[in-house]
């Protein structure tokens, strides 16, 4: 039986939709199509031609806040959406009947959300499926232009739909997105997709551009998954198509060893584990949203991140270094064949290092002597009660330090009014304008002397720490310090311990352990 099922699931996000459409249709859908003769399914966010702040996503968003505000001038941002969408396909499908379809269904999509705010402006508020209603029209638009691009392009395309996928009652059956919700969602993304399956079985293979967008989860999409939601949509139908790979196509060369834009002299890693990714992401490098490991690597699917503008770069490949691939109980044999060379490669200890912004730290002192009973739980309580989150803890016998993400003004007024509940338990002091610094490694459990190098790197630059807390994964040391000194941070960090270049060496030995897996597989 062939393991491999030739699926390649190819996810574009909103900003590669936006600039570079045609290069995404000719120099990649169609070379793995025609060259490679993969079965490909391309998945999209919502288009941002400049940035994702300014994108369709975010407009949608902010005229879901204006109506909220009572504030009419909602039509407008639509205005900005609807204008931006036909100009697009204008300006990009000459096709005449393609263009008049494209701008015909555009206007319908727009036309519906419209409705739905305007009979939200009147209820005085707009649900969180509403919301979803609202949001899911970007990814909508921007699959159905894509669709249109790849027929006029020559690639036979079909635009799908998930937004409809998950049955009005789900919520009230199940509430939670656990393993069962899953579950669900990979059955019924592939019974979405048999259609294109049939036509494939029938010899005329078709593109499915199908919506990053995958319908009106409990409790909201944004409150379950967040922003980045398509990347967990494009997980979700490489487990449903039994794909040889998920790829997550961007506007950088893979995941690098720290942010290319503030490390200059970054490299990019040829491979990270699911964990690493997962920590990088939390702490400020978004290469991909943390829940969209979980899924493919339970299906053994590796995921490779890689640029809309290199294509033939080898990109980053997320993959456990101790699980064999898809169709495989056991790795390839002899596995020791391999150990030497694929990721057991040893690097120096740490992987990558980043920093997240909008950092404060809430520091409180309790006023016993010890810390009694119930007072963490008092703490967390109360950060609850204003839904604030906690990225750091480290405490003492009586003192105990928490670093918050507070990116906007709501969380910082949140914040506020939790430090005058928390200054019952105790002294609580405030410090603003901080960034978390955190370095990750699966490898630095085995290394003596890294958070020593790092704090010492630290001291050396004047830079002084106003906290510090290892991950209980142990494959994280993370410190806070001013914002002012972020970047010298990971420049000097990086440069003591980063700068040494294995990757080359190990990058041919993770596409050699694939290329095996590959000839095994067959
Ligand atoms: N360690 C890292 N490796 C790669 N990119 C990183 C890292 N940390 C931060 N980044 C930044 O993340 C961004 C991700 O790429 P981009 O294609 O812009 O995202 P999106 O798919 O959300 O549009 C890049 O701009 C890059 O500078
Ligand atoms: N369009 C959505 C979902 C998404 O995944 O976007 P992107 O792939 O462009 O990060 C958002 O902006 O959140």
């Amino acid at each position: 039986m062939a393991l491999q099922t030739n699926w390649i699931v190819q996810k574009f996000g909103g900003t590669s939709v936006g600039k570079f459409p045609e290069q995404i249709v000719d120099e990649i859908v169609k070379v793995y199509t025609t060259q490679f003769k993969n079965n490909v399914a391309v998945v999209c966010s919502a288009r941002s031609s400049d940035t994702k702040a300014e994108g369709t996503t975010s407009r949608l968003l902010r005229a879901c806040d204006l109506v909220c505000n009572s504030d009419p001038s909602f039509a407008e941002v639509l205005q900005k959406v609807r204008d931006d969408h036909i100009s697009n396909a204008k300006q990009r499908i000459s096709n005449p009947e393609l263009q008049k379809k494209l701008i015909q269904d555009t206007i319908a999509e727009l036309d519906l959300v419209e409705k739905y705010l305007n009979a939200s402006q009147v209820l005085g508020e707009v649900s969180l499926r509403t919301m979803d209603l609202v949001m899911s029209c970007g990814e909508k638009l921007s699959c159905l232009f894509m669709a249109a691009l790849c027929n006029e392009h020559g690639v036979p395309a079909q635009y799908v739909d998930l937004s409809s996928v998950i049955p009005h009652d789900y919520e009230c059956r199940q509430g939670t997105l656990d393993t069962s919700f899953y579950t669900f969602l990979v059955m019924a993304f592939k019974e979405k997709l048999q259609p294109v399956l049939d036509l494939h079985a029938k010899g005329e293979p078709v593109v499915p551009v199908i919506t990053g967008f995958f319908g009106l989860v409990p409790m909201g999409l944004l409150n379950g998954v967040g922003r980045g939601y398509t990347d967990l949509c494009a997980a979700l139908i490489a487990v449903g198509l039994n794909a040889d790979e998920l790829q997550v196509w961007k506007e950088v060369d893979g995941i690098f060893t720290a942010d290319p834009r503030k490390v200059p002299q970054a490299r990019l890693l040829a491979s990270v584990t699911p964990e690493e990714a997962s920590e990088l992401t939390y702490y400020g490098s978004e290469v991909i949203h943390p829940f969209t490991m979980e899924q493919v690597i339970r299906a053994k699917i590796p995921i490779r991140i890689k640029n809309v503008q290199n294509p033939r770069g080898d990109g980053t490949v997320i993959y456990p270094d101790n699980v064999a691939k898809k169709g495989e109980s056991t790795p390839p044999h002899p596995p020791v064949t391999l150990s030497n060379s694929f990721f057991e490669q040893r690097r120096r200890g740490a992987t990558a290092i980043t920093s997240k912004s909008d950092i404060y730290v809430v520091s409180i002192h309790s006023n016993k002597k010890t810390l009694s009973h119930g007072f963490l739980a008092q703490i967390f309580t109360t950060l609850d009660k204003y839904k604030l989150v906690v990225d750091l803890i480290s405490t003492s016998e009586v003192h105990v330090s928490m670093a918050l993400p507070v990116p906007d003004n709501d969380s910082a007024k949140a914040l506020k009014k939790a430090v005058e509940e928390l200054k019952k338990l105790g002294s609580v002091e405030l410090t603003k304008k901080l960034v978390i610094i955190s370095l990750v490694g699966k490898q630095m459990k085995q290394f003596i002397g890294i958070a020593g190098t790092m704090f010492t790197t630290l001291a050396e630059q004047g830079i002084n720490i106003e906290m510090i807390s290892q991950g209980a994964n142990e494959i994280n040391i993370s410190c806070v310090i001013d914002e002012d000194n972020a970047i010298k941070a990971l420049q000097s960090i990086h440069s003591k311990l980063l700068d040494l270049n294995t990757e080359v060496e190990l990058g041919k030995a993770v596409n050699e352990k694939l290329e095996q897996i590959k000839r095994l597989a067959l």
